[in-house]
This record gives structure tokens, C-alpha cells and sequence, in this order.
């Protein structure tokens, strides 16, 4: 089959990528001429664990090919599949400008009959929206059957989601366009769930919306242990073994950030205002994560009584960890908080530097190393779990600190480490604060 993918983000280029390692030639497009420069020379424009080495392995092999003409790749696509950006209007509602655009550059250059798959994710009803306004522009014609497929990956570990999904969803009411789509997927030997466009839609924003308010409950929840004396991690665990419950989503911290939870609980409310049917556990989801995401700064102003020419030491930029997207990360509204209350902000991620520098700006100061970073600092924050903070040699940090404070916003610090380090405060997430000191 040979498959065209619009838009070489995240779900663009791991969809392309793993298509062709599934042995189908793929093409993929972008209107943005420097990352189709830097995909042809082999070189990944985002940081995604495994991306380089199948996009290496299968644009060598012929089976994958990078392009900016729409006109070339629709040429002989049999498959479409839209994988454009779908960001957050400034009413909350999904802005549709990309796939709206991508559609009518389908329109113009297609030229045979094919199946248009929409990946991106969309409100419900785009999948009918796009067909009319392809079917408007259609310059040639063709005959085009419409598929609804969302996508389900996490950035950090897109690759392995992709190759190893828990389920593909198709929405499609033309069994025939359903079959070749399933065809397509079929060496990944995934389940398949059949329905309708429509609810294939809705699936993906239940699904989103979902997580996150699993993470705003266990949120909630660790305020409340930190209230009554309780520890969240325990919490959480006992929650977890309940098979019904589930273990995963259920670390509590300093909320959830990226480009898809917070624009896509706000477009799921905005369509449920729309049909009269106001989903406010989603109003409640979204109010909890924007006040936990304030959380270290709360609690270091409690600690310290003002923030005003404190320097803090900032570990972890990225909005989770395994990636280098600083979109809507906690990092930027910590930085600007403690910034606004009068702290010298020092910050060190592995990876999202060049990309903080261009949201958070330079009211921070960005270290290349955990212990510059810590050098002088009054506290230190923990803000993304990265795998090297967990094997961070604290002690040698604290050793260059002012005091020896952390604020540990995703929880994720030993306590065997910690009691290795001499006296030290230790404040995390729904659990007691701490003071360890060393026996003597
Ligand atoms: N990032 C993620 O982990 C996931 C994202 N999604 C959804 O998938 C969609 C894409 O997300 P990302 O990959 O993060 O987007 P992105 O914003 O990283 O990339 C979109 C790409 O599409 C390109 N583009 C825009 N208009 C185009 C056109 N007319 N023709 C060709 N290319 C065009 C842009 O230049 C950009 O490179 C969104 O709807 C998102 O909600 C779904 C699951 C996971
Ligand atoms: O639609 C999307 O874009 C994707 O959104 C999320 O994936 P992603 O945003 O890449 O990352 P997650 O691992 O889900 O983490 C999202 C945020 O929640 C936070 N989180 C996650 C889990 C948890 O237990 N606690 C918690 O605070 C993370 O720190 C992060 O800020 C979903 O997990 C994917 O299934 C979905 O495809």
C-alpha cells in the first residue's frame, strides 16, 4: 500500500515511521520546508526515544521519503492519513485551521481514489465537517471514503506505542474502507474495535479526559493525605491492585502538562457546553491541575516566608520526561510564579533547554548541569521526573546548596537516598514533610 501522512509532529512522523517498518512505502509531508530539510538528512527534529534509528533504517531502504509537495506525495497515495496539529482556541474549543487546510490541499492534489484517515484529534463531527469540505474542493474526479482513526501514543514513548498499541480504533460506516484500514494495520497484530466516526471521536477525548481527571483525583487525594497525615504513594498503590481501579495514571505531583491533556479536556468541555450537557467533573479536573501546578511555590512561600531573592534550583523542564516538548509543561507557570515573587530561577533539564528558552525566556538562567544548577541555592524543586534525577548524588548537591531543602514535585526521590545525605528537608507530594538527619 502506499500511504501519505500529513504533518511530521509527534503522530505524523511515529505513524510514518512504523508504517514503513511494517513494510508499507510511505510518504510524509509538511508545509515546514526545515523539518522536511532536516528528516531527509535522517535526523529526527524532535527528541523521541527510538525515532532516529527506524527513520534511518527505513528511509535507507527506500520505503519512507520526506517531502513539502503536497502535489508529489497525494500523487499516488492510497491512503491519507491526517496527522496535523488540532491546538487550543482561545475559548477552548479545538482550533480547526490545520486540518481545515489540510483538506483542501488534499482536495487540489489528489488524483486518484483513496481513503482519507483522520489521526488527528478532532471534535465530534469533524470527520463529516472534512468530507464536505474536501468534497467541495475536489479538483479531480476521484471517489474518497473517509476513516476516522485517533491516535493514542505518549511522546517519550511513541515508537513502542505505536508498534505495541492496546487498541486501534476505526470509525467508519464503509466496511470496505474499514477493511483495507485494518489490512494496513494488520503485521501489528493489534485488536481492532469497529464503530461508527462519531464515536471513534468521542473515544479519544473520553479517553484523554479520563486520564486526566485520574490524575486531578489522586492530586486531590494528596492534599487531603498531607492534611490527615497519610502518605499518597501507599494510597495510590492500594487503590492500584483494585483490578478495577488500576495502578497506572495514579502518581500524584504537580499535575499534568503536554499538548494534548489540557487543550483536550477543555475542547471535550466546551463541546459538552455546546450540547447543553456541561461536563463539570472536567471543570473540576482542569481547577485542580492549574492550582497543583502552583503547588512547590506554595509550599516553598509557607517554608520560607518570602520568596523575594531566594534562588531556586529547577530540575526538570520538559513537560514529562523522555521528551524535549515544553508545551504547557508545569515548569513554565512555576518559573513565572516564582519569578513574579521576587526569585532567582537557575534551571537544568537533559533535553528541553533550546525549547524552554523560547517559552520561558530569560527571566531564568539555565544550567548545563544539576549541581550549577544547585550551586547557591536557598531550595531545590523537583519539576520532571527524569530517570538521572532518581540517580542523582544528592548529597553532592546539597553539599553546594545554601540550605538543604527539596521541594520533590513528582515524587520521585528514594528514601534511601535521602537518608544517605545528612540532614536534609525533604517536602513532596501528599505525604508528611521530612527532616532526615544522619545518625551519628
Ligand atoms: N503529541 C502527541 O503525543 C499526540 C497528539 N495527538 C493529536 O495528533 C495531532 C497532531 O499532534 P502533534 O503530532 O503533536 O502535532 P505537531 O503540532 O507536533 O505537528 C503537526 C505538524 O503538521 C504540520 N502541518 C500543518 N498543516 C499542514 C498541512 N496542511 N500539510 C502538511 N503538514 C501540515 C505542521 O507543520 C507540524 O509539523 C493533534 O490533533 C494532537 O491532538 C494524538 C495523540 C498523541
Ligand atoms: O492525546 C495525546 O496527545 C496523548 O496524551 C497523553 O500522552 P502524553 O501527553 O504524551 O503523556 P502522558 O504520559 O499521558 O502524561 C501527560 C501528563 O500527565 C502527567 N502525569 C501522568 C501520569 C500520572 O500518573 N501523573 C501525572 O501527573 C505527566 O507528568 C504529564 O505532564 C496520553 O497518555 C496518550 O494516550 C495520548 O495519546
Amino acid at each position: 500500500m502506499r500511504i501519505a501522512v500529513l504533518g511530521t509532529g509527534y503522530v505524523g512522523l511515529s505513524t510514518g515511521v512504523c508504517l514503513a517498518e511494517i513494510g508499507h512505502h510511505v510518504i510524509c509531508i509538511d508545509v515546514d520546508e526545515r523539518k522536511i530539510a532536516t528528516l531527509k538528512q535522517g535526523k529526527s527534529p524532535i527528541y523521541e526515544p527510538g525515532l532516529e534509528e527506524l527513520l534511518i533504517k527505513n528511509s535507507s531502504a527506500g520505503r519512507l521519503v520526506f517531502t513539502a509537495s503536497h502535489k508529489y506525495a497525494l500523487n499516488e497515495a492510497d491512503i491519507i492519513i491526517i496527522a496535523v496539529g488540532t491546538p487550543q482556541s482561545d475559548d477552548g474549543q479545538a482550533d480547526l485551521r490545520y486540518i481545515e487546510q489540510a483538506a483542501k490541499d488534499l482536495a487540489e492534489h489528489i488524483v486518484r481514489d483513496s481513503i482519507v484517515v483522520i489521526k488527528s484529534t478532532v471534535p465530534v463531527g469533524t470527520n463529516d465537517y472534512i468530507k464536505q469540505l474536501i468534497f467541495a474542493h475536489l479538483k479531480n474526479k476521484v471517489k474518497f471514503r473517509m476513516v476516522s482513526n485517533p491516535e493514542f501514543l505518549r511522546q517519550g514513548s511513541a515508537i513502542q506505542d505505536t508498534l505495541k498499541a492496546d487498541r486501534i480504533i476505526i470509525g467508519c460506516e464503509e466496511i470496505e474502507a474499514s477493511n483495507i484500514i485494518q489490512e494496513m494495520y494488520r503485521p501489528l497484530n493489534v485488536p481492532f474495535l469497529l464503530t461508527d466516526a462519531r464515536s471513534a471521536e468521542m473515544i479519544k477525548y473520553a479517553s484523554n479526559a479520563f486520564l486526566a481527571m485520574k490524575i486531578s483525583f489522586i492530586n486531590g487525594i494528596a492534599n487531603l493525605c498531607e492534611a490527615v497525615g497519610a502518605d499518597v504513594v501507599d494510597v495510590a498503590t492500594g487503590m492500584g491492585l483494585d483490578k478495577r481501579i488500576g495502578s497506572a495514571f495514579l502518581n500524584a505531583g504537580i499535575g499534568y502538562g503536554g499538548s494534548c491533556f489540557p487543550k483536550d479536556v477543555k475542547a471535550l468541555l466546551h463541546t459538552s457546553k455546546e450540547h447543553g450537557m456541561p461536563l463539570s467533573l472536567l471543570v473540576e479536573t482542569i481547577a485542580i491541575n492549574e492550582e497543583q501546578q502552583e503547588l512547590l511555590v506554595k509550599k516553598a512561600l509557607n517554608r520560607f516566608g518570602t520568596l523575594t531573592g531566594k534562588k531556586i534550583a529547577m530540575l526538570g523542564l520538559s513537560f514529562k520526561p523522555e521528551t524535549d516538548d515544553m508545551r504547557e509543561a508545569p515548569s513554565i507557570r512555576i518559573s513565572r510564579a516564582l519569578t513574579a515573587l521576587g526569585a532567582e530561577v537557575t534551571a537544568y533539564d537533559p533535553v528541553a533547554v533550546t525549547n524552554a528558552r523560547q517559552v520561558i525566556g530569560d527571566v531564568i538562567t539555565y544550567a548545563d548541569a544539576p549541581i550549577k544548577a544547585a550551586n547557591g541555592a536557598d531550595a531545590l524543586f523537583i519539576v520532571t521526573e527524569w530517570e538521572e534525577f532518581r540517580k542523582l548524588d544528592v548529597k553532592a548537591l546539597l553539599d553546594v546548596m545554601k540550605h538543604r531543602i527539596i521541594f520533590d514535585g513528582r515524587n520521585c526521590l528514594a528514601e534511601e537516598v535521602l537518608q544517605e545525605c545528612g540532614t536534609i528537608e525533604y517536602c513532596s507530594v501528599g505525604r508528611p514533610a521530612v527532616i532526615f538527619k544522619k545518625e551519628e
